[in-house]
């Protein structure tokens, strides 16, 4: 009798022995007695080889299949063996606690020069591999960390630069490398946010190069950014909240300059008022919030509680980080202020002007202040903004000439748009000024090699999916892509050079996918490029003409083709369905239209610059 796993609905998988043979299936008695017996097809059952044992490397087992590699990771798990292989590729598993001495200053110096497989699995033998290949192979380097919301990129990817900081094994970082890890909490203040998942989600994706000269000593750094949550900026619903910084400047600032900025608590703002509005505080933190500085939920509740996380705390930090990278008072002052005006930003609200035939609208007067400390924060004339965001300017163009200037009014529902929309890209700005700042303060004359690390959300599907999940999902399609490529092609010829008579692996060739999104002219992205381009963009028209362009294609569908029944009452000309690697998504162009109105603003926001 066999030893085998068997799906379970509840289990994932139950051990047992499979006592029948059928025609399709098999008749399993499971193990343990609570289980029942049961037949089940083929497909479902899998080979347990020896499932009590734990293996470094997945590929050691003598059956590698779903069952015994998730069994494999679970037994570890609960031994504190949060890491295994699969050869190369490290899998990590959040332990969501400290493991004693697993990242001490003795394991660093441990790993330092081992190859993978000569100490126990370990992101610290990843990173020293790729330092040791870039000597090697004379090859810059790359180190791609994945996985979904909470799985522990992040963590994982700090391990990996302390590691690679590390001045040979010595157990500290020099002043170039100290300076790189230093990017990573002020990187944490400005993109990262509470999500109902992590308390600490990074709501962008980031690539951080370290680089190395002839001799194979770190000169310097380099970041980029992709993607940073723009919807967040101005929303924040049930438990989550928007961006770290808001909370920090309100809970941690001090008394002179939150007044200077005219910040009060948490829930006097619409951007914030909706989502949770309690600061993260530690017994010794909460005592230095004021009554005046909380929102009645937190009045109430009390501080949230993390290990890492202090709104109150984190304000000196963060002033500190940003000086030493070379910010003086004015520059973090105007940092400051701009968080603020993106405050005081959502907080104008419009209302229609009843006499005016054009059905145009103007701010009310109680959001009067409201303009007036945006305007002054952003150091702009505070007419201008009004008319900014009550009106949109049209100019004709004939002949290559352009002709009169026109100032259509805007009805109450598009004035809010443009004001979100100018908030996101006042915050989406900053953030791209605070990485830039970062660059500067860790440059680099001349470097010979770079060891990257790739820290980037993986693949997302929510009930509602928006351009963000759009982007997000095409970055993920392109890194299977280069998965597939690199590893399954790459290796299968391998196996092929080396006469190996090994079974073809077959996988999905995924570049129909990516087509349909990035294809010259057809492509989604194309497509949406040209209604922006429009003098009356609509997500009608664009939804339309992707489903007229992609008619037919398995790739692309209907939203009520969705497996979800959310999705099967979305208008044909309100969404699509992109069938991905990882599954099939509705995207909502409804949402998409914020969009066209971001391509508006930033004009505006460029001029300012
Ligand atoms: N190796 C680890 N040891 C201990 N705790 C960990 C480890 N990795 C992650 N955690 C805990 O899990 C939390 C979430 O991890 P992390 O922020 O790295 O996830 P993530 O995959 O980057 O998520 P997101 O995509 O939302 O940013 C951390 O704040 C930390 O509390």
């Amino acid at each position: 009798m066999d030893t085998v796993w068997v799906r379970d609905t509840e289990e994932g998988f139950v051990l047992g022995q499979m006592t029948e043979l059928m025609e399709d299936g098999a008749e399993v008695i499971p193990i343990d007695s609570k289980f029942s017996k049961r037949v089940a097809p083929f497909d479902d059952i899998f080979r347990a080889g020896d499932p009590d044992k734990d293996f470094d490397d997945n590929c050691e087992m003598m059956f590698l299949n779903e069952a015994t590699l998730l069994n494999n990771i679970r037994k570890r798990y609960y031994k504190n063996k949060i890491y295994s292989y699969v050869a190369n590729i490290l899998i990590a598993v959040n332990p969501y606690k400290e493991i004693p001495e697993l990242y001490s200053k003795d394991t660093v110096k441990k790993y330092h020069g081992k190859s993978i497989g000569q100490l126990a699995p370990h992101v610290f033998a990843i990173a020293d591999k790729a330092a040791r290949d870039i000597r090697v192979l004379k090859q810059s380097q790359s180190i791609i960390v994945s996985g979904e919301s909470g799985a522990g990129k992040t963590e994982s990817t700090k391990h990996l630069l302390r590691f690679l900081c590390d001045n040979r094994g010595s157990g500290s970082a020099g002043p170039i490398e100290q300076k790189i890890l230093e990017a990573n909490p002020v990187l944490e203040a400005f993109g990262n946010a509470k999500t109902t998942r992590n308390n600490n989600s990074s709501r962008f994706g980031k690539f951080m190069e370290i680089h190395y000269d002839k001799k194979f000593n770190v000169v310097g750094g380099f970041i980029s950014h992709y993607l940073l949550e723009k919807s967040r900026i101005c929303s924040a619903s049930g438990d989550e909240r928007t961006y770290h910084i808001f909370y920090i400047l309100l809970g941690g600032a001090p008394e002179s300059l939150r007044q200077q900025l005219a910040l009060t608590q948490p829930d006097h703002y619409n951007y914030l008022k909706n989502g949770c509005t309690r600061y993260f505080t530690k017994q010794s933190s909460e005592q230095k919030l004021s009554p005046s500085q909380k929102s009645a939920a937190h009045s109430k509740q009390g501080g949230l509680r993390d290990t890492v996380v202090d709104d109150v705390e984190s304000f000196a930090h963060l002033d500190k980080a940003l000086s030493t990278m070379g910010m003086g008072d004015s520059e973090r002052l105007e940092i400051y202020s701009t968080v603020a005006a993106v405050l005081h930003l959502g907080n104008i609200q419009f209302e229609e002007i009843s006499e005016d035939t054009k059905g145009g609208c103007r701010v009310t007067t109680a959001s009067e202040k409201s303009l007036t400390i945006a305007s002054k924060l952003l150091a702009i004339d505070p007419d201008e903004l009004r008319q900014a965001l009550v009106s949109r300017v049209m100019q004709s163009a004939r002949g290559g000439y352009k002709g009169t200037v026109i100032m259509v009014p805007l009805k109450v529902y598009e004035a809010n748009n443009a004001r979100d929309a100018l908030a996101k890209a006042v915050y989406s700005k900053l953030f791209d000024y605070i990485v830039q700042r970062i660059n500067q303060s860790i440059p680099f004359q001349a470097s010979s090699y770079y060891i990257g690390v790739l820290d980037i959300a993986g693949f997302e599907f929510f009930t509602v999916n928006s351009f963000e999940q759009f982007c997000i999902n095409y970055c993920n399609e392109k890194l299977q892509q280069f998965f597939n490529e690199r590893i399954l092609k790459y290796e299968q010829e391998l196996y092929k050079k080396e006469g190996l008579n090994v079974p073809e692996i077959k996988f999905v060739d995924n570049q129909d996918c990516i087509d349909t999104i990035e294809a010259p002219k057809k492509g989604i992205f194309s497509l949406l490029d040209e209604e922006s381009k429009m003098p009356k963009p609509s997500y009608q028209h664009f939804t339309s003409e992707v489903h007229s362009q992609w008619s037919g294609n398995f790739r692309l569908g209907l939203p009520r083709s969705s497996r979800l029944q959310a999705h099967r009452n979305i208008r044909d000309d309100e969404g699509f369905v992109v069938r991905h690697f990882a599954g099939g998504v509705c995207y909502q162009t409804v949402r998409i239209r914020s969009l066209l109105f971001f391509c508006v603003f930033s004009t505006i926001i460029n001029k300012k610059n």
